[in-house]
């Protein structure tokens, strides 16, 4: 299996240098080069099987044979033993035909968790076997951080730098970043938005000065990886509605379209989607392209979903590579709109492609907040405020036969402000997070400027030559 760049101009890598190489060289984002299949047959098989047994099948093609098979099923066993349910990614009832997706059972109760427990282990295996060490520099709007520390502190190949906005994360998802003790952990809070630290971490690799002299890798969902471990769980929960039997629907809230992305993969790969509809908050770009055809940026607005924060939606590139059948030059193209004037218009017929796979809504604050309550008092059921922006937005959707699963992205607890605000109930931390409020935070402010920024990492990483 070889992954090529989506903007056309980077070399084709196997799985493992796409693995640390994050972002291709050309800034373009890797995609394998086909999309693995499964037959109806082969779906129907899977049926039944302990999730990390499901990962280790749908995962396996996307390998091209360059980690032994034992020491794959080591790794997968590994990450998902970190999972407080047995179940990994249950599925819950909360209407005759709607689901939630539990994704948030992992170490730091987010869905980040499900890709990067795997992802570590990964890059470890992989940078062990070369005997080399990387330093790692992720953005985050505040799950991504907390996940890849919690996933890569302590582990001695990696150093890693994440980059938060500065006062725009909840209080739990900032504690989770800065709380660490581990030696080759570094939280950076940055002086703007999510927009701005990512723009800092795609700036990083595209000075390929500085990517080689600090060996550079990225756990955004830029890194193929990442969308790769978000695939299964599509699978462990079509499965468990019937699949390949039986078609299903998905909503997903949607910041920088990986969560999307990997279900839209998991279509490619032969299982029964029917729609995969994008939820947005009041930061509504998606749903605005989907609505117009013209992905226009505008300022970021804080919300009460705040990893949803976003208007540079990096994986929406993936999409209009795939719905360009492929055309780096038509992505290059879009990709030199957007930085020059924050806008691009898609051609027609590649905005067809995309409204027959795809549906987009938007939550603003008050439908979130109303969402919580309303699905309190008629389910139940606490939602934390990203699921709920998809939940109001599927409830505008459902109405066929087909099941519509929301993907529950993070635990309500993260949220406890906005929850409590919603509905007047606050909910608590699991007990094994009990110290997590009252331990002592480290981190480093910074403006948001790359030279600084790079400095810093290059003095505080072990990498660096
Ligand atoms: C809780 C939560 N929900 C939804 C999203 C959006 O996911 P994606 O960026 O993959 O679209 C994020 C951040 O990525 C998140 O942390
Ligand atoms: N919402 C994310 C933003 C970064 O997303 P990623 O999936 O590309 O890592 C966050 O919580 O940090």
């Amino acid at each position: 299996m070889q992954y090529v760049s989506t903007r056309g101009e980077a070399p084709a890598l196997g799985f493992s240098d796409a693995v640390l190489a994050g972002l291709a060289r050309d800034g373009g984002l890797y995609v394998p080069r086909e999309w693995p299949q499964f037959s109806a047959a082969e779906i129907r098989a899977m049926r039944g099987l302990p999730y990390a047994d499901l990962a280790i099948r749908v995962l396996t093609p996307f390998l091209g044979g360059e980690i032994a098979a034992p020491v794959f099923e080591r790794l997968v066993r590994e990450a998902y033993a970190t999972f407080r349910h047995q179940a990994v990614c249950p599925l819950v009832q909360t209407g005759p035909n709607t689901f939630i997706l539990e994704l948030f059972h992992g170490p730091t109760l987010a869905f980040k968790d499900v890709a990067m427990q795997l992802l570590a282990r990964l890059m470890d295996h992989v940078l062990a076997e070369r005997g080399q060490r990387a330093t790692i520099v992720g953005a985050t709007s505040g799950d991504t951080g907390g996940a890849a520390i919690d996933a890569f502190a302590g582990r001695d190949r990696t150093d890693i730098f994440v980059l938060f906005p500065h006062g725009r994360v909840s209080p739990v998802q900032q504690r989770q970043m800065t709380t660490s003790t581990a030696a080759n952990v570094q939280a950076l809070a940055i002086e703007g938005n999510f927009d701005d630290c990512q723009g800092l971490l795609k700036d990083m690799f595209n000075d390929h000065a500085f990517r080689d002299s600090v060996s550079l890798s990225g756990v955004n969902s830029i890194n193929w990886a990442r969308i790769m471990a978000q695939i299964v769980y599509y699978f462990s929960s079509a499965l468990s509605l019937g699949a390949p039997d039986r078609p299903v629907s998905f909503t997903v809230p949607t910041g920088n379209f990986g969560d999307i992305f990997a279900g839209y993969a998991a279509k490619k790969m032969g299982l029964p989607i029917e729609r995969l509809i994008v939820a947005t908050n009041d930061n509504d770009i998606l749903a605005r392209t989907f609505a117009t055809g013209e992905y226009r940026t505008k300022g970021v607005f804080a919300t009460t979903s705040p990893s949803m924060d976003i208007q540079v939606s990096s994986n929406f590139e993936r999409l209009l590579f795939e719905a360009s059948d492929r055309n780096a030059e038509t992505v290059r193209r879009y990709m030199a709109g957007l930085k020059q004037s924050g806008a691009f218009t898609i051609e027609t017929a590649e905005m067809a492609r995309m409204r027959s796979e795809f549906d987009a809504g938007r939550a603003d604050m008050d439908e979130v907040a109303a969402t919580i309550r309303s699905t309190l008092e008629t389910s139940n059921y606490l939602l934390d405020p990203h699921t709920a922006a998809a939940v109001h937005v599927a409830a505008g959707k459902v109405g066929s036969a087909v099941p519509m699963v929301v993907l529950g992205t993070a635990h309500p607890a993260k949220f406890p402000a906005a929850v409590e605000a919603a509905c007047g109930v606050s909910p608590a931390l699991p007990a094994w997070l009990g110290s997590l409020m009252s331990a002592d935070e480290k981190y480093t402010v910074l403006p948001s400027d790359l030279k600084m920024v790079e400095d810093y990492v290059s003095r505080h990483s072990r990498a660096a030559r």
